[in-house]
């Protein structure tokens, strides 16, 4: 950092573009002793990271801008508790293949990576002291709680699996295992910030703090989803790929509620500008008239509401932000013979569908083929009354009977 900023400054940072935070004062207090704010996000590692990791990953920038000590958990147990069936081993690859995409993710919008500290979820998950630890926390957490936390988090399912009751009760201990004074996540972790939050004090531990940035919708409109991969830009498609489906995206003219495309100009393309460049700024050429030149959201929105922005000219333009965004990234894997080799044992291809058997067509013969006739001509098995005669038309059969024309 060229200066050291104000707490105002630093609160300002850490808070821009969040939905809601928890325990304020205990981030204000570390930062008026001057110390760095400790504070971790964590993912489970379970489907491959898209395009929409980039709005966390400018908050770990804007985390570390503001001289956070900031910590990534790779939950490779959390993705075995909730990818029911998963192997670990599977999930641990995961966790390796995430760590080389957040980095480069994190890369490509100029964040200095070398202050970011990776922790692997079983590499203190299983010690003897954090099982006895989460066996106390279960006997002070009722099983309607951690359902309750769990509930937009874990996988739902008809008749519950304990590993969903367990989930919400590790990542509330991560927080004093990884000696934070903070978690961070989407606000669809809120109900697990909460239960950390009461039920942490009642095993002798402190409670944190709690930053949620909001749900932001996906690029395509609608939820991203990790395992549909028509949902969500992978962040190495290809550009073909990307522009194939942008094209698909949702972003209807004058709507700006829920428009997953201004949406991801406003929570990654300008903070990673600012990131850049000092300053938010995002240039949009048009087919028919000038160039429009954005330095914040609420302007972009208010002339996307009127129509003088529109889609036609919004999206080719975040389009080929995109993928200037995403070219580091893929630069990165191409020279990376590790990387390809973990990508390979994280999302191995599927097996080739089973070879069907090909049905020998039935060419409708009279005769069934399975029963043949005895040397008198009488035929045992289901079909009793059928002789099978062959192909000479039956002479042979007839001739054993004795029943040919003399
Ligand atoms: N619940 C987070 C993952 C996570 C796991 C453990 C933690 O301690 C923190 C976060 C997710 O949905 O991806």
């Amino acid at each position: 950092m060229a200066q050291k900023l104000s707490v105002d400054e630093q609160l300002a940072l850490i808070k821009e573009n969040l939905q809601e935070t928890l325990n304020q004062e205990i981030i204000e207090e570390v930062l008026k002793k001057g110390e760095p704010l400790k504070i971790y996000w964590g993912t489970a590692t379970t489907g491959r990271p898209h395009c929409g990791y980039f709005v966390p990953g400018l908050k770990l920038a804007q985390f570390l801008q503001a001289g956070c000590h900031v910590k990534v958990l790779l939950a490779d147990v959390h993705g075995f508790l909730d990818n029911l069936k998963a192997p670990i081993e599977l999930v641990k690859h995961r966790a390796e293949y995430y760590r080389f995409v957040i980095i480069a993710l994190l890369k490509a919008v100029n964040v200095p990576v070398d202050r970011l500290e990776f922790v692997l979820g079983s590499s203190y998950q299983l010690t003897p002291e954090y099982t006895m630890d989460l066996f106390r926390l279960s006997t002070v957490v009722t099983e309607h709680d951690a359902k309750k936390a769990g509930a937009e988090v874990v996988k739902q399912v008809e008749n519950a699996f304990l590993s969903g009751l367990i989930y919400p009760l590790m990542q509330a201990l991560d927080e004093e295992y990884l000696k934070v004074d903070c978690q961070f996540g989407g606000v669809d972790q809120r109900k697990i910030f909460a239960l950390a939050k009461e039920v942490l004090p009642r095993i002798g531990f402190k409670e944190r703090a709690h930053l949620m940035n909001p749900m932001v919708p996906g690029l395509q409109g609608g939820k991203m989803s990790a395992s549909d991969p028509d949902s969500k830009i992978d962040l190495l498609d290809t550009p073909d790929a990307v522009r194939k489906k942008l094209k698909k995206a949702v972003c209807a003219p004058k709507e700006v509620e829920g428009n997953g495309v201004l949406s991801f100009i406003e929570y990654v393309l300008l903070p990673a500008s600012t990131l850049k460049y000092g300053t938010p700024k995002f240039v949009i050429p048009r087919r028919d008239a000038e160039s429009l030149e954005y330095t914040g959201i609420k302007k972009m929105q208010e002339d996307y509401a009127a129509d003088i922005l529109k889609p036609q000219d919004l999206k080719p333009a975040v389009t080929e932000a995109l993928i200037a965004l995403l070219e580091p990234i893929q630069k990165d894997f191409e020279g990376s013979a590790e990387w390809k080799d973990i990508e390979t044992k994280a999302y191995p291809p599927p097996p080739p569908p089973p070879k069907k058997e090909k049905k020998k067509k039935d060419k409708g013969s009279f005769y069934p083929k399975k029963v043949e006739a005895k040397p008198d001509g009488h035929v045992e098995g289901p079909d009793k009354d059928k002789v099978d005669v062959g192909t000479d038309g039956g002479a042979e059969a007839i001739k054993k009977l004795g029943l040919e024309d003399k």
